[in-house]
């Protein structure tokens, strides 16, 4: 059986995301309360996948995470894009009005920041899960306490849901990384013919338009840029690593891409190639 590491307890989105992923095979996931906990616990077994939020398309990158994965040895071996629709649910028998604190995972937050404006009354406390919140909530009794999770871990954990669908946008939609160790990876990442997206990180010589060079050689070789996110690197004020993301058609042209802009780069890592993936509803 496959053992999957997730960042929150059972019903958060990791869980759904690995369940989602694995689809059909029985799989175990490893809970895991943070990120770099998450890292530490794939670092130390070599036997297990990891699933981790990279970006959401309300609100935006999971940044830290960029460094979490460019400092493992693990390697991409997949994609998932999630639909991500909140409730938010409280101990029963209370309304919206008679609640004081919200909690959730801080992107949950983020994405139903809208809603949240409009109840003042909730004091927004970041806890971290958005199933960990709901669970919180039930065993403690914390009347008072809502959380904004997942309709299903609403369910899970007992609570009553006051609201549904309050993320901002219904385009509310999580990217996850299916992650590996290199070893692994070679025995279930993708076969080379399924192979169409890779995520590189590297960093530019400070000269003029080094990124748009390498920008300029990509575009020549039909390579579709399909995000770029800058970090800080730390030490090195002004100075920025590139992580980028982008699909092809043709290995054979990605190769070549990779070949061309190689001596125009620093410090490349090659994070991983695999198959680029539908949103899943
Ligand atoms: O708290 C959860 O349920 C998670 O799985 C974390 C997480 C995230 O890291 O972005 C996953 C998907 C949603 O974007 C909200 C929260």
């Amino acid at each position: 059986m496959k053992k999957v590491t997730i960042q929150g307890v059972a019903g958060c989105y990791h869980d759904a995301a690995a369940h989602l992923y694995f689809n059909g095979e029985e799989i175990q996931t490893v809970a895991c309360e943070t990120f770099p906990a998450m890292f530490e616990t794939l670092a130390n077994d070599a036997s297990l996948f990891g699933i981790m939020a990279i970006e959401n398309t309300i609100a935006g990158s999971l940044l830290q995470n960029h460094e979490l994965l460019r400092q493992s040895n693990l390697s991409i071996i997949g994609e998932l894009k999630l639909r991500i629709s909140h409730v938010i649910a409280s101990l029963p028998g209370q309304t919206i009005d008679e609640l004081s604190e919200v909690n959730s995972h801080p992107m949950a937050l983020m994405q139903c920041e809208q809603f949240l404006r409009r109840h003042p009354n909730l004091k927004i406390v970041e806890r971290l899960d958005t199933a960990g919140s709901a669970k919180e909530i039930a065993e403690g009794n914390l009347t008072g306490h809502a959380a904004v999770c997942g309709e299903y871990a609403a369910n899970l954990y007992g609570l009553n849901i006051l609201e549904k669908g309050i993320e901002t946008n219904k385009r509310n939609f999580t990217r996850f990384l299916i992650l590996a160790d290199p070893l692994l990876a070679a025995e279930y990442g993708p076969a080379e013919r399924d192979i169409n997206k890779a995520s590189i990180v590297f960093t530019t010589p400070h000269t003029q338009g080094a990124l748009s060079k390498i920008l300029t050689i990509l575009s020549f070789f039909d390579i579709n840029l399909s995000k770029i996110q800058s970090m800080p690197i730390i030490g090195r004020e002004w100075e920025y690593r590139f992580y980028v993301d982008f699909t092809f058609d043709s290995l054979v042209r990605y190769h070549q891409a990779m070949e061309a802009v190689r001596p125009l780069i620093k410090d490349l890592k090659v994070l991983g190639e695999y198959a680029e993936a539908q949103m899943t509803h």
